[in-house]
């Protein structure tokens, strides 16, 4: 049984102005089917959330735009500058490189660059479900090795760095600079000489995002940033990322179960149920959206009927209430 959404979906920035696009990616496992046939993009200054129920596949996503896994089938473009359009895409797919530079700007296709190409050079940069700062460094010190690449090219390779010669010299003021700048940003200034073993696990999380913006990403990746997060370090979280969307030229992907952080800052979001998209809009259109409402109490198709019916009537708590007796006679 196919059920549709009874409200359009409006086209956003992720239609008009994609700064990342996955087409068709399929990600397999042996027999398991991880990722099926997915299709969305990412809109260029939006805040885009990624959700599902457990073993949806939104890690995979994750793993597949990073590099860490190569994709069984499907395309992965992102552009760096707006305007690039769709004959660059098919241009650059039909040969074999890894980018082309247009007028606009460049285009990379993700699935053919390994991870720390993405990282480096197309400007994704992530964060993970458990937290991987380098505990036994201070906060500051984090902060600088997150933008070693930068301080090894202005180098030129060479011991410039140890005869400290001007323009090294200039790169590593701007990498302090840049990190004192994101302390401050995240409010971990006074902490900027401890261990970062010894922050809270809110300020950790915190540091992982500064750690990632050191790297001027044009996409930034964060899987479960609110995880284990007290409700005034999800308030800070939110304003957090609302503060790089407006200020930073970085789009925001996320991964995320708190649907109270999803709900408030998301411009857009993609829900996934067994690999597959279910839903793909606005806050308010998924959140009424009888399949996501399903998907998550986890309810028959049959039952999903129901709950449509009171979504159609405009009676959005009927709904949930709905699918919860659904989900009480599941079990
Ligand atoms: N490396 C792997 N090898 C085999 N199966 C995998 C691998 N990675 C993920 N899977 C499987 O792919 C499916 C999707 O997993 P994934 O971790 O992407 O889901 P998720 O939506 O991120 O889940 P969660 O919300 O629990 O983190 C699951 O069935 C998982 O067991």
């Amino acid at each position: 049984m196919t059920i549709q959404t009874s409200a359009p979906l409006a086209a956003g920035r992720w239609t008009s102005d994609p700064v990342l696009t996955v087409e068709h990616l399929t990600m397999r496992f042996g027999g398991l089917v991880a990722i099926n046939d997915l299709s969305f993009s990412v809109g260029r200054g939006d805040i885009t959330a990624l959700i599902g129920p457990n073993g949806a596949g939104k890690t995979t996503v994750f793993n597949c735009v990073t590099g860490f896994y190569k994709p069984t089938e499907g395309r992965i473009a992102l552009r760096r500058g707006r305007g690039i359009g769709n004959d660059a895409l098919a241009e650059l797919t039909r040969g074999g490189a890894k980018s082309l530079k247009t007028g606009e700007g460049e285009i990379f296709l993700l699935e053919r660059m390994p991870d720390f190409k993405i990282t480096e050079v197309a400007g994704v940069a992530r964060t993970f479900q458990n937290i991987r700062l380098f505990g036994g460094m201070t906060v500051f010190e984090n902060l600088l090795v997150a933008q070693h690449n930068k301080l090894m090219a202005a180098s030129g390779f060479t011991i410039a760095g140890l005869l400290g010669l001007p323009g090294y010299r200039r790169a590593k003021e701007a990498a302090q600079d840049r990190a004192v700048d994101w302390l401050r940003r995240t409010a971990l200034l006074d902490r900027a000489d401890d261990p970062a073993a010894d922050l809270s696990y809110g300020d950790q999380r915190r540091l992982e995002i500064a750690r990632a913006m050191c790297t001027d990403p044009v996409l930034l990746c964060l899987d479960e940033p609110a995880a284990g997060l007290n409700p005034r370090e999800s308030a800070e979280l939110n304003a957090l990322l609302r503060s790089i969307r407006d200020e930073f030229d970085t789009s925001i992907l996320l991964i995320e179960h708190d649907m109270g952080v999803v709900m408030e800052i998301s411009d857009h979001i993609v829900v996934l149920d067994y690999g597959k998209k279910i839903s793909d809009g606005t806050a308010h259109e998924v959140r009424n959206d009888p399949r996501v409402i399903a998907a998550y109490l986890g309810v028959d198709d049959e039952e999903v009927e129901a709950v449509e019916e009171k979504l159609e009537r405009g009676d959005v708590d009927g709904a949930i209430a709905e699918a919860h007796v659904a989900e009480g006679d599941a079990r």
